[in-house]
């Protein structure tokens, strides 16, 4: 069960460089940290792949032990967890963010 859970997880972060574990969707966040993770994502203007936990109990849970990190949202870049909303929002007001999607060739948005 558990590696189900995991392969699951291990598949949609190897379909896109950037993911978004979040609380709704881009479009309609239902949450405030989700919401403010978007629009740093926005801003910074590159292409990402989400997934609504809310819609998917066995990935909210999963995620969470897959990452050893308890909340949500949650940005992978390549596979790996940036971080939530209070690391990406530093990340992003100190450049680092900006750097690290330039760093690993991601996608803009036009
Ligand atoms: N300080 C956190 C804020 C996020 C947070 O506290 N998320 C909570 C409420 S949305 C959460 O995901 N709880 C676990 C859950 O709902 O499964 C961050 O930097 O991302
Ligand atoms: S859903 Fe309540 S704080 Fe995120």
């Amino acid at each position: 069960m558990a590696d189900t859970i995991n392969d699951r997880i291990k598949e949609v972060l190897e379909k896109s460089p950037v993911v978004l574990f979040m609380k709704g969707t881009p479009l309609f966040p239902q949450c405030g940290f989700s919401n403010q993770i978007v629009s740093i994502l926005n801003a910074v203007g590159i292409e990402y792949d989400s997934v609504d936990v809310l819609q998917d109990p066995e990935i909210r849970q999963g995620i969470k032990v897959y990452s050893d990190w308890p909340t949500f949202p949650q940005l992978y870049v390549k596979g790996e967890l940036v971080g939530g909303c209070d690391i990406v929002t530093e990340m992003y007001q100190s450049g680092e963010l900006a750097e690290l999607m330039q760093k690993e060739n991601i996608a803009r948005k036009n």
